[in-house]
């Protein structure tokens, strides 16, 4: 599904990612984790195009997307759930799903996960009609997560979504990432609850000053000894 290939990125010349590879198989769920300023989010947004490269290659489906414009990498399947959400608080419900799905033509599938929200989250349906900016922090991260299947992607980045989540909401963020998998679709995940997404993800990577230092198993990582030190305070 992606390829990644040496991809270094920075801002205002200062390197922000320096040397990160990653793959990812269709259906997986693979998470990216590490410490703060470490270069996850930088990662996501140089995948999704929103930040350029300063070398490397993005192979997406087995075709170089490195130049293509992050709103064409969109349509291609590819499709980033940004931190902090950004949803846009004063539209409804329904019309922050609408503005997702407004890259695909298919109107029937477009019905059809709008369905999927509603039937899988009732209170998005309940008030569907309600601003965004109106719901709590966990219900937002569902919305921002069902506004990104309304654009039909192959491949769903999320990026820190447990972030701002009440407690008990947190499981159902997880148990909905599994959900989308079941879907079909593959997920590449950054978060701050390192134990939680290691345990629903396939396999995961570790970045540490812009470079992946390990990668295993999601079992494998959790198991280590230098990932329960760092990350799990074990
Ligand atoms: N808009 C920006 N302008 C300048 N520097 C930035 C910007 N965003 C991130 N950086 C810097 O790039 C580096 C990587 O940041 P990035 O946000 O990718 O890390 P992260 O691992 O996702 O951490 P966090 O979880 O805190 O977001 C950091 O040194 C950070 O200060």
């Amino acid at each position: 599904m992606l390829h990644v290939r040496n991809i270094q990125s920075s801002y205002r010349r200062v390197p922000a990612i320096r040397d990160v590879s990653l793959s990812l198989n269709r259906g997986e769920i693979v998470a990216i984790v590490g410490g703060n300023g470490n270069g996850k989010s930088t990662t996501l947004r140089a995948v999704a195009g929103l930040n350029a490269l300063d070398g490397g290659t993005i192979m997406l489906k087995g075709q170089d997307i490195s130049a293509v414009p992050a709103h064409e990498r969109v349509k291609r399947g590819l499709v980033l759930v940004p931190e902090g959400r950004r949803l846009f608080p004063r539209l409804t419900v329904e019309q922050n799903l609408m503005l997702g799905g407004f890259t695909t033509s298919d109107a029937a599938k477009r019905e059809q996960t709008l369905q999927f929200a509603y039937d899988t989250f009732t209170v998005l349906g309940e008030r569907r009609r309600q601003q965004a900016g109106t719901l709590s922090g966990g219900e937002q991260q569902m919305l921002a997560m069902c506004r990104g299947l309304m654009s039909q992607p192959d491949l769903l980045m999320l990026d820190e979504p447990s972030w701002g989540v009440a407690p008990k909401l947190v499981t159902r963020i997880f148990e909905t990432i599994q959900l989308i998998r079941q879907r079909g679709i593959t997920v590449l995940l950054v978060e701050q609850n390192v134990h939680r997404a290691l345990e629903i993800a396939d396999r995961g990577y570790v970045i540490q000053t812009g470079r992946v230092v390990m990668e295993g198993s999601g079992q494998d990582l959790l198991g280590n000894d230098e990932v329960r030190q760092a990350y799990l305070g074990m």
